[in-house]
C-alpha cells in the first residue's frame, strides 16, 4: 500500500518517544482504535499511520527536553491528492501540539504524479535566456512605490543595460494607480524588446502577481496575453495550492518565481513549524515554481548556511520533476559572489536590489560589477585582481567590501 512518509523532530522531557510517535500515528489517522470491536479494528488497519523509525538524539533543549527524530508513514488512501489535504494530515492539528517540527516528506510515486513541478526548470530557463555556463543574475526594482510609470521605465532600462538576465518586481509592489500590472507589462514588453534590439540580450521581467486569490488567474492570463514574460508570486501569503493551480494552468506559459515572504514565520524556529528545505525547496518545487527565492547565509536576513544549502539541494536534486533555480537573496553585493558560487555552484541565481541600485554608477554599473565578479570567479581570478581592470567592480568592492571565501 502506498504511503507518504513524514519525518519530524520531536521533544520530550522524559524521552518517551515511542509513545509520542505512536500517538501521532494514531491521532492523525484513525484515532484510538484499540478499544474498538475487532471488526472495526480490521477495517481501520489499512488507514492507520505506522511508526517506521525512532532515533533519540544526544542533543537536549534546556526548555523543551530531549530531542528525537521520528518517521511516520501515512497511507495515501486517507487523503485526497492535494497539498492542503496532505499538509492537514501530516501536520494539521499536530502543528499546534507543542514543540514539533516537520523536517521532510517522502512522496510515493503515485502521489508525486499528481503534482506539476516546474514547467521550465533550470534547463528551460537557460534556453529562454541563452545563458548556459554561469549563475544567472537578477535585479529587483527598488523604491517604486509612489513613483510613476516613467520612473519604473527608466529603472527597468538601467537594470537591463547592466546586463542582468532577469528583473523582478519587489514583492511589496501591489496593484496601484501609478504602476498597475497592465502598465508594467506594457513597459516591460517595450523595454525588453528595445534592449534586445540594441544589445542582443534576452531577459525576463517577473511581474508581481497580486490581489485576491479569485482574481489572480485572470490577471496572470491577461498579463501574459499582453506580453508578460514571468510571474513573481508570494506563495506563502496565498498557499502552495494556489501556486500549484497557476503552475498547472495551460494558459500560464511563463516561468513562476516563488517569493519566500511569510515563510520565516513558518520555518525559522529550530523546534516548531516546517524545515526551510521542505518548504522553500521540495514543496515549492513540487507545486510548480521555476525559481525559489530564499535568504542567503550572508545578507541582511541571513539563515544558517547549512539550511540554505539544503534548500538549494532540494531544488536541484535528481527527481521526477524539473529542477527549480535556487535564488539565495537579500543584502547581496558583488563581494559575496565568490562565496555564493562556492556554496551554490553555477546553477543558481544571484539576486540583488540594493546591491544593484546602490552602486555609485547606478543600476547599470551595479549589474556590470556583478557580471564582472561572476566572470572573474569562473575564470579563477580573484575579485581584487579583476577590479584592477574594471571600474564598476572596483567601486562595488570599495563600497561593500569583499567577503573572505570559506570552503
Ligand atoms: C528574503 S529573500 C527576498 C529578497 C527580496 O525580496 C529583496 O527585495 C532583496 O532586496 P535586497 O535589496 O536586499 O537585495
Ligand atoms: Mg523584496
Amino acid at each position: 500500500m502506498s504511503q507518504l512518509i513524514a519525518t519530524y523532530l520531536i521533544h520530550d522531557q522524559k524521552g518517551h518517544f515511542a509513545k509520542k510517535a505512536e500517538g501521532i500515528a494514531l491521532g492523525l489517522t484513525v484515532g484510538s482504535w484499540t478499544n474498538l470491536p475487532l471488526l472495526d479494528q480490521e477495517q481501520l488497519k489499512k488507514h492507520k499511520g505506522e511508526v517506521l523509525d525512532i532515533q533519540e538524539l544526544a542533543e537536549e533543549d534546556p526548555l523543551l527536553g530531549q530531542k528525537g527524530i521520528v518517521k511516520i508513514a501515512y497511507p495515501i488512501i486517507n487523503f485526497s491528492a492535494d497539498i492542503p489535504a496532505i499538509l492537514t494530515t501530516v501536520f494539521g492539528k499536530l502543528s499546534l501540539d507543542g514543540a514539533i517540527k516537520l523536517i521532510d516528506l517522502d512522496f510515493p510515486n503515485d502521489l508525486k504524479k499528481t503534482l506539476p513541478g516546474p514547467k521550465y526548470g533550470v534547463e528551460g530557463i537557460r534556453e529562454q535566456l541563452n545563458v548556459y555556463d554561469r549563475p544567472l543574475l537578477m535585479s529587483i526594482f527598488k523604491g517604486v512605490i509612489g513613483r510613476d510609470s516613467n520612473y519604473l521605465e527608466q529603472q527597468l532600462k538601467d537594470q537591463l543595460l547592466g546586463g542582468v538576465d532577469l528583473v523582478k518586481d519587489d514583492e511589496i509592489l501591489f496593484e496601484n494607480e501609478l504602476t498597475p500590472i497592465d502598465k508594467r507589462v506594457k513597459i516591460g514588453r517595450k523595454v525588453l524588446q528595445e534592449i534586445y534590439e540594441r544589445t542582443g540580450k534576452q531577459a525576463l521581467y517577473a511581474i508581481n502577481l497580486s490581489g485576491r486569490t479569485e482574481e489572480i488567474k485572470d490577471r496572470a492570463k491577461r498579463a501574459i496575453e499582453n506580453g508578460a514574460t514571468a510571474l513573481l508570486f508570494n506563495v506563502f501569503a496565498y498557499g502552495l495550492d494556489v501556486l500549484q493551480s497557476l503552475a498547472e494552468d495551460s494558459e500560464i506559459q511563463v516561468p513562476i518565481l516563488a517569493h519566500p515572504a511569510i515563510s520565516g514565520a513558518l520555518a525559522a524556529s529550530p523546534s516548531y513549524g516546517f524545515s526551510y528545505h521542505l518548504l522553500l525547496g521540495k514543496l515549492v518545487r513540487y507545486a510548480g515554481a521555476d525559481f525559489s527565492l530564499f535568504p542567503s547565509p550572508y545578507g541582511t536576513v541571513a539563515i544558517p548556511r547549512a539550511e540554505a544549502l539544503k534548500i538549494a539541494l532540494s531544488c536541484l536534486k535528481e527527481d521526477d520533476f524539473k529542477q527549480t533555480f535556487p535564488v539565495p537573496s537579500a543584502g547581496i553585493h558583488p563581494g559575496l559572489v565568490p562565496q555564493l558560487i562556492v556554496d551554490f555552484g553555477k546553477d543558481c541565481v544571484i539576486n540583488a536590489g540594493g546591491g544593484i541600485h546602490g552602486h555609485p554608477y547606478g543600476a547599470e554599473g551595479g549589474g556590470k560589477a556583478f557580471l564582472c565578479a561572476i566572470e572573474s570567479v569562473l575564470s579563477g581570478r580573484s575579485l581584487v585582481e579583476a577590479a584592477k581592470e574594471d571600474a564598476n567592480l572596483n567601486q562595488a568592492l570599495k563600497l561593500w567590501g569583499n567577503l573572505e571565501v570559506k570552503a
